[in-house]
């Protein structure tokens, strides 16, 4: 847990928001990441001509924390421009969370910053992870050309 509450977490939030690179959506988003230590990582959405080369507020957060050498998160806090809806992460930010943390709390808010709190399991359940990419690499390792190489030269 960090040492702030949910509110201030969502006031960083709002604060990385006015920082938003949006020329194409005019949509500002802001983050506030929390890690394991108590380290806080804001991050804004920055686009791009290129649409596919938008990076997510939530996103942005997550590079500055692992690029820091931070690399499990605990809490993150979100907020747009929307009056009366919350913004929750978009599917690609749910899965890069899903990555450094099995257990983190996002606070989503509308602009007011009244919040709503989940858990990425809930926003995310039966995320692609790590034990299935090891599970398949398992059974492909007694079949790979190497292993019967070695499985001959043993026998
Ligand atoms: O949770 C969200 C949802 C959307 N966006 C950004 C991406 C793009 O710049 C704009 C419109 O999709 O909002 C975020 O940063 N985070
Ligand atoms: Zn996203």
């Amino acid at each position: 847990m960090s040492k702030n509450s949910p509110k201030e977490l969502l006031e960083m939030a709002r604060e990385a928001k006015k920082f938003a690179y949006n020329p194409y959506s005019k949509f500002r988003v802001g983050a506030a990441l929390v890690t394991k230590e108590g380290r806080i990582f804001t991050g804004c959405n920055v686009e791009n001509v290129g649409f596919t080369s938008t990076i997510c507020a939530e996103r942005t957060a997550i590079c500055k924390a692992i690029s820091e050498g931070y690399r499990d998160f605990v809490e993150i806090a979100v907020t747009s421009d929307l009056e009366d809806e919350i913004v929750t992460p978009c599917g690609v930010c749910r899965q890069t969370l899903s990555e450094f943390g099995s257990n983190i709390k996002v606070y989503c808010s509308k602009s007011d910053l009244g919040f709503e709190e989940f858990t990425l399991k809930e926003l995310l359940p039966r995320a692609f992870e790590n034990n299935h990419l090891e599970s398949f690499q398992a059974t492909i390792k007694n079949t790979s050309p190497f292993s019967i190489w070695q499985q001959k030269k043993t026998t």
